[in-house]
Parts: C-alpha cells; sequence; structure tokens
C-alpha cells in the first residue's frame, strides 16, 4: 500500500531546504503525495509567527506543486502540537494497514527523546529521517538502543508494514534554516536574496514580517 508520508514543522518560514527536500523524497520514495504539517505551536520551539501567516506561505510555496500538499490540522487541537497525537490521529483516520510516514531533519532525531511520549512514535507511523548539514548520525544512549531496535535499511520497509521502521536516507544537504533566514531579513537582507521561494519571499515583503520593512513610497512632491 502506498504510504502516505508528511512533514511536521514550524516553518518559520518554509524554505528552500524543506522543499527541495521534500522533492527529492518524491523522486526516491514510493509516496504518491508528501503532505507539510505545520505546528500550531512546536512543543520545543516558540514560533514568533502567528499560524495563519506561516500556513499562508506553505501554501503559496506549493502552489504548482501537484505533488505536495498541507494539512492545517494541528491548529484544531490545543497546542503544544505534540506529533504523537497528530498520529494517533492519522492513524485513527487511515486504518491500521496504510504505512504512514513522519519525516524529519536528523537535528529532530538526535533531540528526539524530549519529544512526548517518544517511544510510542513508532507504533502509529514509519520515521524518515533526512540529513541536515552540521549534524552527524551519532546516536548514544536510549536514542541508540531505540533506533538499534527500529532501524531499517531498505526503503521497501516502509511499504511493508504500516509502521514502527526508522529509515535514515542520505539525501541531498541543504544549509538553510528558518533560524539564519530570519536573522538575516531582521539584519536588513531583502526577503528576494534568501532561499525561499519566490511567492513566500513577496508575501514576507507584502506582510512586514521578520522586521521587513514596507518598500519605500515612491515620491513625486518635490
Ligand atoms: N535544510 C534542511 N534540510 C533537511 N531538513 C530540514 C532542513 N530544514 C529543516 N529541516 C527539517 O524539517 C523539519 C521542520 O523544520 P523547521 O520548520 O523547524 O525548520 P528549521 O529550519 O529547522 O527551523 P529553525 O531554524 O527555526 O529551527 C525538521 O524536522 C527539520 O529537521
Ligand atoms: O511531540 C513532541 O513532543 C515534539 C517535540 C518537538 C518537535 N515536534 C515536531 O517536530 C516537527 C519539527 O519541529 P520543530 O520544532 O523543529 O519545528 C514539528 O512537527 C513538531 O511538532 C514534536
Amino acid at each position: 500500500m502506498t504510504p502516505l508520508a508528511y512533514l511536521g514543522g514550524s516553518f518559520d518560514p518554509v524554505h528552500q531546504g524543506h522543499l527541495h527536500t521534500a522533492k527529492e523524497l518524491l523522486r526516491r520514495f514510493p509516496f504518491e503525495h508528501l503532505t507539510l504539517l505545520p505546528a500550531a505551536r512546536s512543543p520545543l520551539k516558540e514560533a514568533g509567527t502567528p499560524f495563519r501567516h506561516r500556513l499562508a506561505m506553505l501554501q503559496l510555496a506549493i502552489a504548482g506543486e501537484p505533488r505536495l500538499a498541507v494539512d492545517d490540522r494541528e491548529a484544531r487541537r490545543p497546542p503544544p502540537s505534540f506529533t504523537i497525537d497528530t498520529l494517533a490521529e492519522l492513524r485513527r483516520e487511515s486504518g491500521p494497514e496504510r504505512p504512514l510516514v513522519f519525516i524529519m531533519g536528523l537535528d529532530s532525531l538526535l533531540a528526539i527523546n524530549r519529544w512526548h511520549r517518544w517511544r510510542e512514535l513508532t507504533a502509529f507511523a514509519h520515521l524518515l529521517v533526512v540529513t541536515r548539514p552540521g549534524w552527524r548520525a551519532d546516536f548514544v544512549g536510549e536514542i541508540a538502543e531505540w533506533l538499534a531496535a527500529h532501524r531499517a535499511d531498505d526503503p521497501h520497509m516502509l511499504e511493508c508494514a504500516a509502521n514502527g521502521r526508522i529509515l535514515l536516507a542520505e539525501t541531498t544537504p541543504h544549509a538553510v534554516s528558518s533560524t539564519a533566514i530570519r536573522a538575516a531579513l531582521h539584519q536588513g537582507a531583502a526577503p528576494e536574496s534568501q532561499p525561499l521561494p519566490a511567492a513566500v519571499a513577496g508575501y514576507i515583503r507584502e506582510n512586514h514580517l521578520y522586521g521587513v520593512s514596507p518598500p519605500h513610497e515612491s515620491r513625486t512632491d518635490f
């Protein structure tokens, strides 16, 4: 059965690292679609930007990408957005047999033992972990043990069962982060100079997000 694939994140803002990685996974894995799942409030990170703006940027980012989708379900539950609750909900909706795949960067896996009910995540979905420049796959302690019990190397394992496997994929590295983009914008960089889809850069400019000031009015009175 074709797996349903989800990439969760704060997306504050969505950037080319997310999008290039998502498209690469669509080429390499047996997914028909890949759904971006914005957190209303990630349990370990305070997104400074209201959900409606982060969602609007995601919708602009996937326009014209028929295999990418956005699911705003986490805004319909009280925060924080625990992934285990989302996966339990998706499992209820998709039935016991459909493979579910939750995608995350290596930085997320290295801190997974801080997540709510983290050991139970594999009871609802597979985890697919992608390369993140600056992070090495050095696991220790309880994460190493948990990974050893669930690790799969063959991508077809994601289709053979509904959940339970953790796959580390060597994906093309993209040294891009929302933090770096926000910092550059606050320091006066143009949104168009950042690794963002053009429509997202335009949205940031129009809505003066991340300290981006409105375009100068053209003066005709002098
Ligand atoms: N450049 C990237 N390459 C691979 N994975 C990424 C990249 N950027 C983000 N991710 C992964 O996508 C998921 C959502 O990321 P998120 O929306 O928090 O973006 P971020 O760039 O990590 O944000 P921030 O810099 O604010 O922490 C996380 O699992 C993260 O590891
Ligand atoms: O469930 C948790 O406890 C949990 C803790 C940290 C992060 N997450 C999820 O991981 C995804 C990436 O989060 P973040 O903070 O890196 O943007 C996003 O979907 C979060 O809801 C989930």
